[in-house]
């Protein structure tokens, strides 16, 4: 389906250890796909693997093109962006400044240039979209956590990212920076293909329309919440830890 985010057979090994290991999986525009799984089970790699920050075998296809063995910026320039678990912002820019070099990304300077007295719309409707337009002007460094996760998002948006892959976008944030963000995923979920990794489990039961479990490399369970919670397997090896204190 055009728009969608398909994994075929998808592995990684690093020195022989298999890390990822025949993923396959299907997330549609307007889902949120949760991806969760115990520590180490190859959620962050998978995401690497997307983005191609690590070499991969099998496929992975986002409108019509193979993403495996392409170069991270042909893969970020064909729309599929992601965060990191720590945000990168540049923190002694502004928030405008982060999203406008953002948007300027794969133009010339000279273009940069011509463009900087006027806020481009899709940075405009950026800042609305992530709720940061009055704080435009502030230094992205000493925004809040939960805000610089926003920014960064943001950041994806004017750069038309149609699969955002969120790397524990909560991690860290208050009650009231989760629910914004989860609201936040919504939006911008409603027509982009939203791939979210967390081991929050309130968090996913609040916005997942969807879940994978990864458990070792490989896809344990699939489907909603209700009926992930439900499979034993994943009470097993991982809703149960979690309940018992674990990350
Ligand atoms: N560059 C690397 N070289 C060797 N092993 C790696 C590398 N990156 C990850 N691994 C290993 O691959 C496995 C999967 O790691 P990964 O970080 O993808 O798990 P994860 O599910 O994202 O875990 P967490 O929830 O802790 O972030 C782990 O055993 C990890 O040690």
């Amino acid at each position: 389906m055009s728009g969608s985010l398909e994994l075929a057979g998808v592995g990684v090994s690093f020195d022989g250890f298999v890390a990822v290991d025949g993923v396959t999986m299907s997330v549609r525009p307007g889902e949120l796909r949760f991806l969760i799984g115990p520590n180490g089970a190859g959620k962050t790699t998978l995401v690497d693997a997307i983005t191609g920050l690590v070499p991969a075998t099998g496929s992975v296809t986002f409108g019509g093109h193979e993403l495996v063995g392409r170069k991270v910026h042909r893969i970020a320039r064909l729309g599929v962006g992601r965060t990191f678990q720590t945000a990168s912002v540049f923190e002694e820019l502004s928030v405008l400044q982060n999203l406008d070099i953002a948007a300027g990304a794969g133009r010339g300077p000279l273009t940069m240039l011509r463009r900087r007295s006027a806020v481009p719309a899709a940075v405009a409707e950026a800042l609305e979209v992530v709720g940061l337009a009055d704080l435009r002007d502030r230094q992205a460094g000493v925004l809040a956590h939960g805000q610089k996760q926003w920014l960064e998002i943001g950041m994806l948006l004017v750069q038309d990212a149609r699969v955002l892959l969120l790397d524990e976008p909560v991690a860290g944030m208050s009650a009231h920076e989760r629910e914004e963000t989860g609201q936040l995923l919504r939006r911008i979920g409603a027509d982009r293909t939203v791939v979210v990794v967390e081991h929050d489990m309130d968090f996913m039961r609040s916005f997942a329309t969807s879940v994978t479990v990864l458990h070792a490399g490989k896809v344990l369970s699939e489907g909603t919440v209700a009926q992930v919670q439900a499979d034993p397997r994943v009470q097993e090896v991982y809703l149960g830890r979690a309940s018992e204190g674990a990350r």
